[in-house]
C-alpha cells in the first residue's frame, strides 16, 4: 500500500471515530501516524537527484512573495500589474505552467513576486504541480494566497488545508512547547500552567508512536496534541499569509465588505486596478521589513538607498545592522545614535543590541573616534514625530 492510500486509511479510521475523553488517546496516536507519513511522503524519492524539475529561482531582492491559488483566479494578472514582468494570462485554467518571477519596487525595497501554477485540492499528495508549487510556497517570506471573490470561500478553507498538510502553518506562530530528546533518563514531562488539552499520558503515547523513550517536554502554554506533534516532526514553517480576494468587480458591495473584514483579507480588481495600493501597504506591514539609513559623523543622513534588514531574515538590531554594513564593523563599535521610531529621545545613544524600527537612522561611532554631535545631535528631527524622517528629510535637508 502506498503511503497516500495508507494516510488516507487513518483518515477515515479517525472520521468514524467518536471524539470523547476515552477516544482521545487513540485519536492523537493516529494523529501522529499521519504526520509520519505526510513527512515520508515529503521527502525526495530514493535514487531522485535534488527533486530535478522543481520551480527553483534564485532569490532576489529583501523578500519574497509567492502567489498561490487555483487555476484562474488572476494570479498572473497581478504579477504583471504589480511588477510590469509579462505573464500571459488567459480565460483558461492552468495558463501559468511554471514559476515566474517579477520584482516590486517598493518603498525603496526590492521584494521578488513569484507567480506559480494554479493548485487543486490533492495538490500535497502530488496531483498537478502541487509539491513543486508548495516547495515554492515554503521557500517565501510571505504567502498571497489569491481567490476569487465571486467563488465559492471554501477554496481557502482548501487551499490552507492542503499547505498544512506539507507542514506550512499560516499566520501561526510556533508552539510553545519546549522539546528536546535525550539519551538516557526516560521522559520528563512538564507545564507552566494548567492543561486541557494533553496530559502526560497523551503526551507519552505521541512520543511513544516517534519511538521517543528520553526526552523533556515542557508545554509553556495550553497546546494541543497537534502543536505537540508539530514540535516533534520539528520540520514546520511558519509563514504570513495575506488572503486577496480578487475581481471585486464582478461582486455586489455587501460581499466585498464581508471579505475585507476578514483577519489578514483584502479585496481587489486586477481588472479595475482596485486597491492595489492598499495591498503593496498590506504587504510591507507583514513581512516587516525595517528601513535604516546611514548618518555618517557630521553629515547629513543617507537617504538615497537604505540598509533593509527583516525580523523573519536575520533581525533588527543593530548588530544584524552593522553586519549588514561590513562583517569586521561590530568589533569597532563604540556605540550608535538613533534618530527616529526606535530612539526615546534625539538620538539616543544605544548598543549593539538595540532593536531599530522602520525608517530611523543611525550614526556609528567607533572606537577611539570622537564624537562630533556631542551626543546631543544637531540633527533633530522630532518636532512631528519620527515617523517620516526620510520624507521630509528629502524635501528640506535639514543643516548638520
Ligand atoms: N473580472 C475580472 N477578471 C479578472 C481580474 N483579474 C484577472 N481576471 C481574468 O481572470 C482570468 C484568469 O487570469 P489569470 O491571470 O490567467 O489567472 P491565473 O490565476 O494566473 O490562472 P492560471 O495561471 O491558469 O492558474 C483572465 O481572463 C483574466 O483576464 C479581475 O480583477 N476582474
Ligand atoms: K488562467
Ligand atoms: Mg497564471
Amino acid at each position: 500500500m502506498g503511503i497516500i492510500e495508507r494516510i488516507k486509511e487513518i483518515e477515515f479510521e479517525m472520521a468514524r471515530t467518536q471524539k470523547n475523553k476515552a477516544t482521545e488517546y487513540h485519536l492523537g496516536q493516529l494523529k501522529a501516524r499521519i504526520a509520519k507519513l505526510r513527512t515520508q511522503l515529503l521527502e525526495p524519492p530514493k535514487g531522485a537527484a535534488g527533486g530535478g524539475d522543481g520551480f527553483e529561482v534564485t532569490k532576489f531582492g529583501h523578500g519574497r512573495v509567492a502567489l498561490i491559488g487555483f487555476p484562474s483566479v488572476g494570479k498572473s494578472t497581478l504579477l504583471t500589474m504589480l511588477t510590469g514582468t509579462q505573464s500571459e494570462a488567459a480565460a483558461y485554467e492552468f495558463t501559468t505552467l511554471t514559476c515566474i518571477p517579477g520584482i516590486i519596487h517598493y518603498n525603496d525595497a526590492k521584494i521578488q513576486l513569484l507567480d506559480l501554477p494554479g493548485i487543486i485540492e490533492g495538490a500535497s499528495e502530488g496531483k498537478g504541480r502541487g509539491r513543486q508549487v508548495i516547495a515554492v510556497a515554503k521557500s517565501s517570506d510571505l504567502v498571497l494566497m489569491v481567490l476569487d471573490a465571486s467563488k465559492s470561500e471554501g477554496h481557502r478553507n482548501i487551499l490552507t488545508k492542503e499547505l498544512e498538510a506539507v507542514g506550512l502553518r499560516l499566520n501561526k506562530r510556533p508552539p510553545q512547547i519546549y522539546f528536546k530528546r535525550k539519551k538516557t533518563g526516560g521522559i520528563s514531562f512538564n507545564s507552566t500552567l494548567q492543561l486541557t488539552h494533553v496530559d502526560e499520558k497523551l503526551c507519552y503515547q505521541i512520543l511513544h508512536e516517534y519511538k521517543i523513550h528520553n526526552a523533556e517536554v515542557l508545554f509553556r502554554e495550553d497546546a494541543t496534541v497537534d502543536d505537540l506533534i508539530d514540535v516533534i516532526e520539528g520540520n514546520r514553517k511558519y509563514i504570513k499569509c495575506v488572503y486577496v480576494y480578487n475581481k471585486i468587480d464582478v461582486v455586489g458591495i455587501d460581499d466585498v465588505d464581508h471579505l475585507a473584514r476578514q483577519p489578514h483579507s483584502i479585496g481587489i480588481s486586477c481588472n479595475l486596478q482596485l486597491n492595489l495600493d492598499r495591498l503593496l501597504a498590506k504587504m510591507w506591514d507583514e513581512m516587516g521589513l525595517v528601513r535604516v539609513y546611514t548618518k555618517p559623523q557630521g553629515q547629513q543622513p543617507d537617504f538615497s538607498e537604505p540598509v533593509v534588514l527583516s525580523s523573519d531574515r536575520g533581525g533588527c538590531t543593530v548588530e544584524d545592522f552593522c553586519n549588514h554594513l561590513h562583517r569586521s564593523l561590530l568589533k569597532d563599535i563604540k556605540y550608535v545614535l538613533v534618530w527616529g521610531a526606535s530612539s526615546k529621545h534625539y538620538p539616543q545613544r544605544c548598543g549593539t543590541q538595540h532593536l531599530l524600527h522602520d525608517e530611523d537612522v543611525v550614526q556609528i561611532v567607533k572606537k577611539k573616534e570622537k564624537e562630533e554631535d556631542g551626543g546631543r545631535g544637531r540633527f533633530k528631527s522630532h518636532t512631528t514625530g519620527p515617523a517620516r524622517i526620510a520624507d521630509r528629510e528629502k524635501k528640506a535637508p535639514l543643516k548638520t
